[in-house]
Order: C-alpha cells, then structure tokens, then sequence
C-alpha cells in the first residue's frame, strides 16, 4: 500500500486518475483531456495495474490533522506540493517534516512530487529546494527521498512515477 498525501487542491486525484490512465493496456501515451475532480473528503483507494498490482491511498487534504492514522501499515509514500503556489509552501513543508518524523513512516520509502509544472508562475524544484531547504530535510531523514517535478494535467514526469511505483516493492 502506497499512501499520496498533500494540501487541498494540490492535485493528487488527478494525478491518481492519470497513474491509471497511463497504466492502463490501450493508452498508448495519449491521456486526452484532464477528467474533473473534487475535493476528497475521507480517502480514495485505486488500484493500478501495470506489471503488478499497486494500490495508492490518497487522503484528501482536509484529512490532513488526522493523516498520521493512516500511516500504520503504509511503506511508501508519495508526498505532493503545488510548484505554483508559494504560500502553501512552508505549511506543505511542515506537513512533510511531520510524517518523516513519524515512527510509522520511519522504514519507508518517499517520493516527493512537485506538482502543476506547466503554470507559467511555477517554481523551479531548484528554487523550492533552497527555499524549504530540501537538502538538509534529505540529509536528516531516515528515510530515502526522491523528487520529481510532474504536472499531473500534462502528464510530464509521471512515467517516472509509475517506475517509482514498481521498482518500490514496499508499495504492494
Ligand atoms: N494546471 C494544473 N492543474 C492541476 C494539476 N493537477 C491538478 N490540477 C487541478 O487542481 C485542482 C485540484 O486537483 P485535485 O486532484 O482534486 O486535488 P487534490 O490534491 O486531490 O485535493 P483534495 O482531494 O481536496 O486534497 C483540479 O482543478 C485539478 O484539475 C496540474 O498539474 N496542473
Ligand atoms: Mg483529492
């Protein structure tokens, strides 16, 4: 079980449904038009079948007092922040400092996705880096961290999600 969480509205649904899209057999690279979401109130589970079975538990933002709940039996985890939105920045990094402390999470494995990269007033994984001082998280972690810059509408960067997902075994 793979757990996605972030703030409201950063787009993990969309990025959920696409992951689906994209695995599914007669795809062929073409994701069309981005499907409407709303706002997850409570969570959603899919599953996505690519080589193997990977089941993703987003927790909508609003859950985001009570996410630690869910962590119990969750050994990877996708964590999503809005490139385009600076103000949401630092509370989506303390969220993030939050769950890496947490002994639950302590074993697993992290994907931190930068989201919504096709905006014109999105923020470089460079600038974020230095802004939230993302070295220095990875460096004390437990965990091992990887981050990619994605735009969940487009569909830039979520192959190299889907390959996180398959080469992480913890997210069966
Ligand atoms: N431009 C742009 N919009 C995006 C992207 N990803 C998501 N969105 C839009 O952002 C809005 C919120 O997306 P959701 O996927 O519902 O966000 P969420 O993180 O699931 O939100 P909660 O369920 O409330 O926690 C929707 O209008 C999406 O179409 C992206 O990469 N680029
Ligand atoms: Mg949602």
């Amino acid at each position: 079980m793979c757990l996605l969480l972030g703030a409201a509205g950063v787009g993990k649904t969309l990025l959920v449904k696409r992951l689906q899209k994209l695995s599914a057999r007669d795809c062929k690279g073409d994701l069309g038009e981005p499907p409407p979401t709303r706002p997850t109130v409570g969570t959603n589970l899919t599953d996505i079948v690519a080589q193997r079975k990977i089941t993703i538990r987003e927790l909508g933002g609003c859950m985001g007092p009570i996410w630690s709940s869910y962590c119990g039996n969750c050994h990877s985890l996708l964590f999503m922040m809005d490139a385009s939105n600076p103000t949401q920045l630092s509370a989506s990094c303390v969220q993030l400092l939050g769950l890496l402390s947490s002994e639950q999470l302590a074993e697993a494995s992290v994907l931190i996705l930068f989201n919504k990269i096709d905006l014109p007033c999105y923020m470089t994984v460079e600038e974020i880096k230095s802004l939230i001082r993302l070295p220095d998280i990875i460096a004390c972690a437990k965990q091992n961290i990887t981050t990619v810059e994605i735009s969940a509408r487009e569909g830039t960067g979520l192959a190299k999600v889907l390959q996180w997902l398959q080469d992480e075994p913890s997210s069966r």
